[in-house]
């Protein structure tokens, strides 16, 4: 089998992936459109950022798993794999130090306005009295949105700066809130009323995009900071960039709804001056009163720690997927069964038998949607479990136990399993 790795991954992962039993095409470089070109023939796939497409999993023919060396997946098309039968896997987690690391690092860059006191200092000059006008974080609210494997991250480390944490999250209650230290919020305006420093950990879906608007920065107090290392299309840009000059916004940015893939120029007007009509220059920088953004070009996850637990991960994936026939963290695969019934068969361990099973399922019209099968010590015998929706009459029992080799049949209604 052939193993594809498409985008950069750490050596050790490459090293430990060769002593498997596949073999191992590391194409870094490739993109969208020269996947599809390469992706024919080709087992298990490895990507960070390069996109599958669904044109892409269409060549596909030889393919069983794909793993997305990070935390999300929307860079592939689930649904065409999963119409392929094909296994998408992710490394849930593995980044969230990292990308917590970054978080606090724009924060006190934003709060001390380190940037900019760096760049007066190469331009040669010692500006200490403009830059002696930090707030300070201790005794501060930072409200988390997606308390998640990085948000909880950020709540770790916030609470060490001892800053007090809220958070907002899907299935956070206030109980669960409670146990974690933080201060439950039940909206993500309710959260920004509670903070002085909003941070994003969520997922971009059909709900989240754009969930950061005019309303969730109106609720934050004048002069707030706000952190966004997330996905960029969970915020309005333009409602973000209004907050900077009405509001006093303070932000810290590490994702970008134009990020350039293959440049490495980046012409934006995001972290010049916002306020209509100013004119931005190389030396331009924020006054003490005035709102601003700071950013980094997408490199949260990007430490070697965090780079080594991917690929960790990564390894450890494809080695379960190829020696145990089991995919760790799949994505795809669906848990809740339309099943109602379990037929258990225990019979002769012998060619056919199964199969004639089967036959007399499929000649009384039942589906069977789930299998397994434990062969017994010697060989002799095994035990079929074969889950299905309609519960099997007694005529098509009948069939079943008429053969030679079925020793035993019975029907369990799930998910009573005794
Ligand atoms: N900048 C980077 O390099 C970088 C690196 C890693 C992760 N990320 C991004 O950070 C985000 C969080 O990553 P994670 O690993 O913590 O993910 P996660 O899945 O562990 O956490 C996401 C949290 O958001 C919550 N959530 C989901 N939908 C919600 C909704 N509609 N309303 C409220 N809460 C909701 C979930 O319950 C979960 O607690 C993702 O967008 C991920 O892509 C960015
Ligand atoms: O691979 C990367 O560096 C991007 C990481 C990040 O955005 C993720 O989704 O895990």
């Amino acid at each position: 089998m052939r193993l594809l790795i498409a985008d950069k991954l750490h050596p050790r992962a490459v090293e430990e992936l060769s002593a498997l039993p596949i073999e191992v095409i590391y194409e870094p470089d490739l993109t969208k459109e020269s996947l599809e070109e390469r992706i024919a023939g080709v087992g298990v796939l490895v990507v960070r950022s390069t996109p599958v497409t669904a044109a892409a999993l269409e060549k596909a023919k030889t393919l069983h798993l794909i793993v997305r060396a990070g935390a999300e997946y929307q860079t592939i098309d689930v649904r065409a794999a999963s119409r392929r039968g094909i296994y998408v896997a992710n490394c849930p987690g593995k980044n969230a130090a990292a990308v917590a690391e970054l978080v606090m690092g724009l924060l006190i860059a934003v709060d001390r306005r380190v940037v900019d006191a760096v760049t007066s200092l190469r331009n040669g000059q010692w500006r200490r009295g403009e830059y002696s006008k930090a707030e300070g974080l201790l005794g501060k609210t930072i409200g988390i949105a997606g308390m998640g494997a990085v948000g909880r991250e950020v709540a770790h480390r916030a609470k060490a700066f001892g800053l007090t944490v809220a958070g907002f999250s899907r299935s956070l209650t206030p109980m669960k809130a409670a146990e974690l230290g933080v201060v439950h919020a039940h909206s993500l305006e309710d959260l920004a009323s509670k903070s002085h420093i909003l941070t994003l950990h969520l997922p971009i879906t059909e709900r989240t995009r754009h969930i950061v608007g005019k309303r969730v920065f109106a609720a934050l107090p004048p002069r707030a900071i706000f952190i966004n290392a997330a996905r960029a299309d969970l915020v309005d840009q333009a409602a973000m960039r209004e907050a900077v000059v009405t509001r006093g916004l303070r932000v810290g940015l590490d994702v970008y709804p134009d990020e350039p893939r293959d440049k490495l120029e980046y012409a934006s007007d995001l972290f010049g001056p916002q306020t209509p009509g100013a004119e931005a220059s190389g030396t331009w920088s924020p006054s003490d009163s005035e709102g601003f953004i700071y950013g980094t070009p997408h490199i949260a996850a990007a430490t070697d720690q965090s780079q080594l637990a991917v690929a960790t991960e990564t390894v450890r994936v494809i080695r379960s997927f190829l020696l145990e026939g089991h995919v760790p963290n799949v994505v795809n695969v669906t848990t809740t069964s339309i099943a109602n019934f379990q037929v258990v068969i225990r019979m002769q361990d012998k060619i056919g038998t199964f199969a004639n099973v089967l036959s007399v399922l499929k000649r009384h019209g039942i589906n069977v949607e789930e299998v397994t099968n434990s062969v017994f010590e010697g060989g002799g015998a095994s035990c079929a479990k074969l889950r299905v929706v309609s519960r099997p009459s007694e005529m098509c029992l009948q069939e079943i136990r008429a053969f030679d080799e079925v020793l035993h049949v019975d029907v369990v209604t799930l998910p009573n399993l005794a």
